[in-house]
């Protein structure tokens, strides 16, 4: 069996023109959504993924803020941008890159943030949504994984869905989403504490890895058929991008997700989701537009 392509890049690609027609109307009534990030230090992949956020928003329609500190910043500079970026009319929503510099409290800089422009889903009062199923925007892996699951018509209803990774912006609020009624999955959490994880995969009809371990799914792990999304980013000597699923794996999986090309350019589709999304309630609620 060769794996069928999850093909993230040409999804995000046919969202991102769904969007622009949405932004378009959103400005027709006078309302410019923008997107401010806010990027710490200088780690290379962070200052990538940021770059790209930008050029989607340009692609879009949607304005762009942007933000940077040193490594060096401390947790009042951090907390200064964040107050600066929930009172600027111009950021309709905004994200903080993650992960911040070793060292800054990370809680305390999401806690701080408005929750009515948290782009990212990551706020604690949106977390807390999500659980009570109250309107919410959604973090933006988990909720890209789901969409390019639904967009290549993987049945998600009734699945059994392993992850690895118990990290903020993925493992931990997957399940969240997984088991809402409206997708219907059961899934199960599995760690570096998990004890013989490749039962656990073996189970499983979907395996979402987010681990950050390079190769750490193998063939002989996945059930045949499966469903393989690769979440986790290592680089090798050469600054190349190694997943956390093994290539042998598209020998034995039914559905797989390129890493590059997969998980990554969904995250962003679904940030831009979130900015749009956030903009029109504002504009039905009548405080804008
Ligand atoms: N505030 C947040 N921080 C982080 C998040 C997040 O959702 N919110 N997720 C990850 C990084 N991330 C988004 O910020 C992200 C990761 C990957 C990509 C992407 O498009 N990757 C490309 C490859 C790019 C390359 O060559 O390096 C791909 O997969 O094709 C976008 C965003 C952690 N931090």
């Amino acid at each position: 069996m060769t794996a069928q392509i999850l093909d993230g890049k040409a999804t995000a690609a046919a969202i991102k023109s769904e969007l622009a027609a949405r932004v378009e109307a959103l400005k027709a009534r006078g309302v410019q959504p923008g997107l401010g990030t806010l990027l710490v230090g200088d780690d290379v992949g962070s200052q990538k993924y940021v770059a790209g956020k930008h050029r989607d928003c340009a692609e879009v329609g949607i304005a762009s803020i942007q933000r940077e500190l040193p490594g060096t910043a401390s947790q009042e500079d951090i907390e200064a941008v964040v107050r600066e970026l929930n009172d600027d009319p111009a950021c309709t929503g905004y994200i903080v890159q993650l992960p911040l510099p070793r060292g800054v409290d990370t809680n305390r800089v999401l806690e701080l943030m408005d929750p009515a422009k948290d782009a990212d889903g990551l706020h604690p009062m949106n977390l807390g949504r999500l659980v009570l199923n109250e309107p919410a925007p959604l973090p933006c892996t988990p909720n890209g994984i789901i969409e390019l699951l639904r967009r290549h018509d993987v049945e998600i209803n009734g699945a059994n869905v392993a992850v690895v990774g118990r990290g903020i912006t993925v493992g931990r609020s997957i399940g969240l989403l997984l088991t809402r009624r409206t997708e219907n999955a059961t899934v199960t959490l599995c760690h570096t504490g998990t004890r013989d994880l490749g039962a656990k995969l073996r189970e499983a009809d979907i395996v979402v890895a987010a681990a950050g371990s390079p190769h750490l799914v193998l063939p002989e792990h996945v059930k045949p058929g499966a469903a393989v999304l690769d979440v986790g980013v290592s680089r090798d000597a050469t600054g190349r991008i190694v997943g956390d699923v093994h290539p042998d794996v598209a020998e034995v999986a039914g559905w797989l997700s390129p890493n590059p090309g997969g998980v990554g350019p969904m995250t962003r589709a679904m940030l831009l989701a979130n900015v749009v999304q956030a903009a029109e309630r504002a504009a039905e609620a009548g405080s804008v537009g």
